[in-house]
């Protein structure tokens, strides 16, 4: 087991610290809201040193002063029920503090040498207004990246991904820091490419490398070369929720569009429900062999056993490439699943925002698999949010259904159902299932 977290100042704010960052660690720590002032505007009229302050870290332990100023506030009592007792006055005072660094600039998703994030800390010490006040943050955060492009911003480069794994930067320049802050991309692609503590040091899985990857399809998963999880037998209990939440009462006849066919779970469920059209969007030739394998119930008889030709089809290609031509053809559906690997979160919204609207049928209804930052929940919270606000911006309005996620198997890193996978993507009991329709 991992050993528990110390906490104690001495440990946080190393004896090596250089002085300033040391002062700013003690000033974010104490609560000591008129000397951050102070330090955070002593050159009014250059913003990034006040960035830079507000992004201090310790080179060894790399807290930074959001870090401290939650963790000076240590853990929440308990009421006799067990609940966390936390609106106290120092919890006051840490709100205005991360309030003030926030305005300055600190980054949201900054790790320290624990791997966690100021948030992470938060949730940990059972401080929730100051963990809700990051997510807060990291809505902010996300959505403005959005609008300023995720290439600049947004999904790292493998060098910032490397560095985020080696310790501190020596200087606490809060553009290193950003460099260093785990980025989130999604969308499993996400699961298996963030900057995150133990797994700082992975190598992020893009599309192309993906889809030139070779992949073995073993008892109760599909893993790529590098053994990252495609696609695991116990998401089998989501795909069947969604399937109740895409078609619910289990209409037969519906016209069904699934992008990324992994190991068939999900299509063997709609097919089960004989549709009037079963189009599957598939891009990695080693699924479309197995597809295609004389054995497999999405062959050739498959195709053929629709209710006209091409009702029952496999499209091979990326679906960047093959929803256009859907949309040319006029297709419209009552369900739309989508669930690709190796791809971050630009694309699932691209999706909703560009294409949804031409291919679901007016009372028809869209679900994705939500692993948006699912291996920290921090970050999970923080999409469901962006997700919500860029759903309604796209003219959706979104159900959320909460699912229990049995988390006995799935627990530890390389044991359970982890056996054989580099590496956990998924590590919550609860699993956030979003269902699209048109605003209305
Ligand atoms: C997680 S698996 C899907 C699992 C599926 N929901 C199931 O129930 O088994 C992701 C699939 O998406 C495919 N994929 C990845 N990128 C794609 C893209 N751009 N277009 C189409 N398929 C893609 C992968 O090859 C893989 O088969």
């Amino acid at each position: 087991m991992a050993d528990p977290i110390n906490d104690s100042m001495p440990t946080r704010i190393s004896a090596d610290c250089p002085d300033d960052i040391r002062h700013t660690l003690y000033t974010a720590w104490g609560h000591d809201l008129d000397e951050l002032k102070k330090i955070l505007n002593a050159n009014p009229n250059d913003f990034t040193k006040a960035l830079s302050i507000a992004n201090a870290q310790d080179p060894k332990t790399r807290e930074t002063p959001l870090h401290a100023a939650i963790r000076a506030c240590g853990l929440a009592e308990k009421t006799e029920d067990g609940v966390n007792k936390e609106e106290d006055g120092v919890v006051e005072e840490a709100r205005e503090i991360i309030q003030e660094l926030f305005d300055s600039g600190a980054i949201w998703n900054a790790l320290d040498n624990n791997n966690e994030t100021p948030g992470c800390v938060a949730l940990r010490l059972g401080r929730k207004t100051l963990y809700d006040r990051c997510v807060q943050a990291g809505i902010q955060a996300e959505l403005l990246f959005d609008v300023l492009g995720y290439e600049e911003l947004g999904s790292g480069s493998e060098d910032g991904e490397e560095e985020a794994a080696t310790g501190a930067k020596d200087d606490g320049n809060a553009m290193d820091v950003e460099d260093e802050a785990p980025q989130l991309v999604t969308v499993k692609a996400d699961e298996t490419g963030m900057a995150f503590g133990e797994e700082a040091n992975e190598k992020t899985v893009t599309s192309d490398e993906y889809l030139k990857s070779e992949l073995t399809y073993d008892d109760g998963k599909l893993v790529d070369s590098d053994l990252n999880g495609v696609m695991m037998a116990w998401e089998t209990d989501i795909m069947k929720r969604s399937v109740a939440a895409l078609l619910p009462d289990a209409p037969t006849g519906k016209r069904i569009l699934n992008i990324g066919f992994g190991m068939g779970i999900v299509d063997g469920m709609f097919a089960e429900l004989k549709p009037s059209r079963h189009h599957i969007i598939e891009a990695h030739p080693a699924v479309l062999e197995h597809v295609a394998k004389p054995d497999s119930k999405f062959g050739p008889n498959w195709e053929k056993s629709g209710p006209e030709e091409g009702a029952y089809k496999i499209h091979a290609g990326k679906w960047q490439e093959v929803v256009p031509k859907l949309l040319e053809q006029g297709e419209v559906y009552d369900a739309i699943y989508f669930d690709t690997f190796g791809e971050d979160y630009s694309q699932l919204h691209m999706f909703f925002t560009e294409y949804l609207l031409g291919l679901m049928d007016e009372e028809g209804r869209f679900s994705f698999f939500n692993g948006l930052g699912a291996d920290r929940r921090i970050c999970y919270d923080v999409y469901f949010n962006v997700v919500k606000v860029q759903g309604e911006q796209a003219g959706f309005d979104i159900s959320w259904e909460e699912i229990d996620v049995d988390m006995s198997a799935l627990a530890e890193a390389g044991k359970g159902e982890w056996e054989g996978v580099r590496r956990r993507y998924w590590t919550l009991d609860k699993y956030q299932l979003p269902v699209f329709t048109f605003m209305g």
